[in-house]
């Protein structure tokens, strides 16, 4: 049983939240509560009676990467493999929420890095976007965090994260800008000095960067 209750992590630094940490909740629900009553609603009404609660879980659900380790989850499926050519994971999903507002920014990640003696399970490169994203974050941050935890891991000839994403914050409040996207790049090695490897990879994931 690798799954352990209360977002304990796992053999492969992944933590899987199922039953909530019923301390944070308590203690979340009750900052909540406040928040209903500061926006002038009745916390006791039905259909708000378990709201607390509800965001509360949600949140801890939201920001569950502050309990896991990139480092871990790559280092748990690293293999030694001779290939030294690009390995590129795009159009990765990530729901993150912006450190400012506390309002989702959504988007997509596309993470390549080129083996220098060890690869990584595939699937990791989409935790590892996963565990940077569930947080309160800055899409800038998020993509050198990305970067340097792969670059940190395997060691590889290079890394290269870009970042695409619409950033709810400026759409349904502030400026609204509906269709504004923001994107943001972060490369080491071969991607920083060598042309042709980042034109390459960018030509791969069928951005408008170049
Ligand atoms: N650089 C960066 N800025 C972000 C990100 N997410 C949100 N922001 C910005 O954070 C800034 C916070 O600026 P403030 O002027 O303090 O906040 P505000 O008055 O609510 O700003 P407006 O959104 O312009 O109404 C805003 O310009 C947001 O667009 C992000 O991931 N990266
Ligand atoms: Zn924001």
């Amino acid at each position: 049983m690798r799954i352990k209750a209360n977002g304990t992590q796992m053999e492969d630094g992944y933590t899987r939240i199922d039953q909530f940490n019923d301390k944070a909740t308590a203690k979340l629900a009750k900052h909540y509560k406040g928040v209903l009553e500061g926006l002038g609603e009745d916390p006791e009404r039905e259909g708000l009676q378990d709201t607390p609660k509800r965001v509360a879980q949600s949140m801890q659900f939201l920001t569950q990467g502050y309990h896991q380790s990139a480092e871990e989850i790559l280092n748990s499926a690293k293999f030694k493999e001779d290939y030294r050519h690009m390995v590129l994971v795009k159009n990765i999903d990530l729901f993150s929420m912006c450190e400012h507002h506390m309002i989702p920014f959504i988007g997509k990640a596309h993470v390549a890095y080129i083996p220098n003696g060890y690869i990584t399970g595939l699937s990791k490169i989409a935790r590892v976007v996963e565990v940077y994203a569930r947080r309160l974050q800055v899409q800038e941050r998020m993509t050198n965090q990305i970067r340097d935890s792969i670059q940190n891991a395997l060691d590889p000839l290079g890394v290269a994260v870009v970042i695409e994403a619409q950033h709810l914050c400026m759409q349904m409040r502030g400026i609204q800008k509906q269709n504004s996207v923001t994107t943001t790049s972060a490369f080491t090695g071969a991607f920083l000095e060598k042309e042709a490897t980042r034109e390459e990879f960018i030509h791969l994931i069928g951005s408008k960067l170049s």
